[in-house]
């Protein structure tokens, strides 16, 4: 007797990313092996709304959830199906991509749909920032002004945030943050304070290399105020995945941390940006997440 066929839900975000998604469902069609799996394509219609489809998924009993979009659609579909069985997967079709890239998930729509084929899974960490599920960063300061801004810019993409960043990079003024971290307290000022499940913030950003998805801790990345001729130097190393050697971005591996500023308005959790009122608070889920790999 043949083997039973496995059910896949695809939840397409059509805003996500700037590439075209109109060949998806035919590449979907033509890639996928049809005596392994049979499969449902659904559009987001709104934000919130991709995890509203992964939850009634898992109701209807889909086997694999493939999240197709950016982080932003990666983070609906996978704070859905945390602590469960079913395995999300990403074809990648956002502007960052972050945790797409940190899982060595190709970049290419055919390729990615192709690893559905093999269906290698592998339990992954999360964390939680203010209660809000992040599976690649969660961060305050400079790049949560920045995940404020790409949220109302009404472009997306690489440009967009690149156009973002140079905008408000001289004008940005670092703040002092007051950090507990294992019952230890801290005063230290900041350009930015990441905490890194996966190494990137996306478009291969690194902000922590070295970052290790399945050991059950965050990367603590505080990134000190700096002359604006190190940015050249800081962007090099960002780039070359070697943010870990700057003497500039301090690294530590942390299960907690909480984190208050008088200045801080706002952080993010996957580029998704939120208003922020007294502290934020932030931990490590450990191998919570079943995502399909390369
Ligand atoms: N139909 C829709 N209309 C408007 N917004 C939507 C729709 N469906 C989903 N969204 C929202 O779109 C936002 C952006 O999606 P996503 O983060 O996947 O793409 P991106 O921002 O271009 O990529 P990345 O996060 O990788 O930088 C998400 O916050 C999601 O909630």
């Amino acid at each position: 007797m043949a083997p039973k066929k496995k059910n896949i839900l695809f939840i397409i975000n059509p805003i996500a990313g700037t590439k075209s998604k109109e060949k998806l469902p035919s590449l979907i069609y033509s890639q996928l092996h049809h005596h392994k799996f049979d499969y449902t394509i659904i559009y987001s219609k709104r934000p919130g709304h991709a995890h509203k489809l992964a939850q009634k998924g898992i109701i209807k009993g889909y086997e694999v959830i493939v999240a197709v979009g950016g982080d932003g659609t990666v983070n609906e579909v996978a704070s859905a199906l945390m602590h469960n069985p079913v395995p999300m997967a990403i074809i990648p079709h956002g502007s960052g991509n972050g945790l797409a890239r940190h899982l060595g998930i190709p970049m290419d729509s055919k390729k990615a749909i192709g690893l559905l084929n093999e269906m290698k899974v592998r339990t992954i960490d999360a964390g939680l920032a203010n209660g809000n599920p992040f599976f690649c960063t969660t961060g305050i300061g400079f790049d949560a002004h920045i995940g404020k801004l790409f949220a109302q810019a009404e472009s997306r993409g690489f440009k967009t945030y690149v156009n973002g960043v140079l905008k408000e990079f001289l004008s940005y003024r670092p703040l002092t943050y007051s950090l507990k971290v294992s019952k230890e307290m801290r005063s230290q000022k900041a350009f930015l304070i990441t905490l890194a499940n996966a190494g990137q913030w996306g478009n291969n950003a690194y902000i922590s290399p070295e970052a290790d998805i399945q050991d059950g801790l965050l990367d603590l990345c505080i990134m000190k105020p700096f002359r604006f001729y190190h940015a050249l130097a800081l962007a090099y190393r960002m780039f070359s995945r070697s943010m870990h050697k700057s003497n500039l971005v301090q690294i530590e591996r942390v299960k907690k941390v909480r984190i208050e500023s008088e200045g801080a308005d706002c952080y993010h959790f996957d580029g998704e940006h939120r208003e922020l009122k007294g502290p934020l608070k932030i931990k490590s889920v450990p191998a919570c997440l079943q995502v399909v790999v390369a």
